[in-house]
């Protein structure tokens, strides 16, 4: 039976690094964007990876980050994954990817057909694009959804996640939906912007199990 991936993004302390290990999420997101308030520096977000080494595969979140910013995060937090979430180009994901051999997600807004249909420049260029909602007051992270119906004639020809406004109420309702084999929340797992809740989590992984 295939593994349901899941993702809670947006991690910076320690006992909702844990609470997110022991709900059983398969990849946990370090978001590395001064505008976010899931924001951490990189020697708080190293402790956090060290916690998860083993347990959880590590999404180092970036926007936009110029080499200086990308290669101290790397260094730094040494992540499974880089989620790139603003307007990097096929060509920046991939030369990242082959610069530092180290998995890499495109994040995409999606609006309407034809943004989903552009996501096949990045096809063989990242490893996983995940479809979220279009960007607002941030480019991730904004506790919004997108119209999942688009999805539903999309052939997926790469790995892909879903995002954007998924809850502990609508993950399994999502999954059905879409077939989705990644999912990933911020917002729905949060009491407050940046305040992760252990419960939420708690309950985000397992409907997300049993969906
Ligand atoms: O989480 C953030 O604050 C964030 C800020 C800027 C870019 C991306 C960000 N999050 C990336 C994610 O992968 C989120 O989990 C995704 O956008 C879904 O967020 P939400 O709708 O809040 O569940």
């Amino acid at each position: 039976m295939r593994e349901q991936l899941i993702k809670i993004c947006g991690l910076s302390s320690p006992d909702t690094m844990q609470a997110a290990l022991d709900a059983g999420a398969t990849h946990v997101g370090l978001v590395h964007y001064q505008p976010s308030p899931r924001h951490i520096e990189l020697p708080d977000a190293s402790r956090l990876r060290a916690m998860a080494r083993g347990r959880a595969k590590v999404v180092l979140l970036l926007v936009n980050a110029d080499i200086e910013t990308t290669s101290a995060a790397i260094e730094a937090i040494k992540p499974e994954v880089i989620q790139f979430h603003g307007t990097e180009t096929p060509e920046w994901c991939a030369l990242v990817r082959k610069q530092v051999n180290i998995e890499v997600w495109k994040a995409l807004g999606v609006k309407d057909k034809p943004t989903l249909e552009k996501s096949a420049r990045y096809i063989g260029k990242v490893d996983r694009l995940l479809f979220d909602a279009p960007a607002t007051a941030l480019p991730g992270g904004n506790g919004t959804s997108f119209d999942w119906s688009l999805l539903a004639d999309h052939e997926h020809t790469a790995a892909w996640g879903l995002a954007g406004g998924l809850t502990p109420e609508n993950v399994a309702d999502a999954i059905a939906q879409t077939g989705a084999p990644l999912v990933d929340t911020s917002s729905g797992v949060e009491s407050a912007p940046g305040i992760k809740d252990a419960a939420k989590i708690a309950a985000f992984c397992a409907a997300a199990k049993a969906g």
